[in-house]
């Protein structure tokens, strides 16, 4: 069980296509990579725009489940790997790139590690406790602290800081 993660960092669109950009800038001088192998769906929004970038046009996708909202429960493999990327993997000549949002507490990212030894493993964000296990990443928050995605959220109200008015 991790920390409470009691602090937000929001992050808009716009932040994300950034970040997402500066990993495939890092990424850029440890390709090419033959392969995008990305873990859905969070991991979905970063590929595409890696894969823009560096020129990636194979991407196969590996689906995990564990969290509802922040609670995190039992990890299910809801989709494997295609055994072609598998054997990209095993190959002396070929690189497989594993793409995801962020790291938290590393489980669904040893999960897919153990299933692609090889591979450069990439998060556009990575907390303390699973920052060792990603080869490439942009920037680290706080373990307290829950990140919240522009897919995650929508426009609302905010009460002004001095109270409500009624
Ligand atoms: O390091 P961990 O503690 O395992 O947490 C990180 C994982 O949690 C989130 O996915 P989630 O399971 O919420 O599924 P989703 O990508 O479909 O939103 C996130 O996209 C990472 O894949
Ligand atoms: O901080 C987070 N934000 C969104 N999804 C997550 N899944 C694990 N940790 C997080
Ligand atoms: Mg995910």
């Amino acid at each position: 069980m991790s920390a409470p993660q009691n602090k937000s960092f929001p992050v808009s669109w716009d932040q994300f296509h950034r970040d997402s950009r500066a990993l495939a800038w890092r990424l850029n001088s440890e390709g090419p990579f033959d392969a995008i192998v990305c873990i859905t769906r969070g991991g979905l929004v970063p590929a595409a725009i890696i894969a823009r970038e560096l020129g990636i046009r194979v991407i196969e996708s590996v689906s995990i489940s564990s969290y509802e909202y922040k609670d995190q429960g039992k990890l299910q493999v809801l989709k494997s790997i295609a055994d072609d990327i598998l054997a990209l993997d095993a190959a002396d000549d070929k690189k497989v790139l594993i793409v995801d949002d962020l790291v938290d507490t590393g489980k669904t990212g040893r999960a897919v590690r153990a299933m692609l030894p090889n591979a450069h493993f990439a998060t556009v964000y990575a907390k303390p406790l699973a920052r060792d296990l990603v080869n490439s990443f942009v920037t680290e928050v706080s373990q307290d602290t829950w990140i919240y995605f522009p897919w995650d959220m929508d426009v609302s109200y905010a009460p002004p800081i001095h109270g409500s008015d009624d």
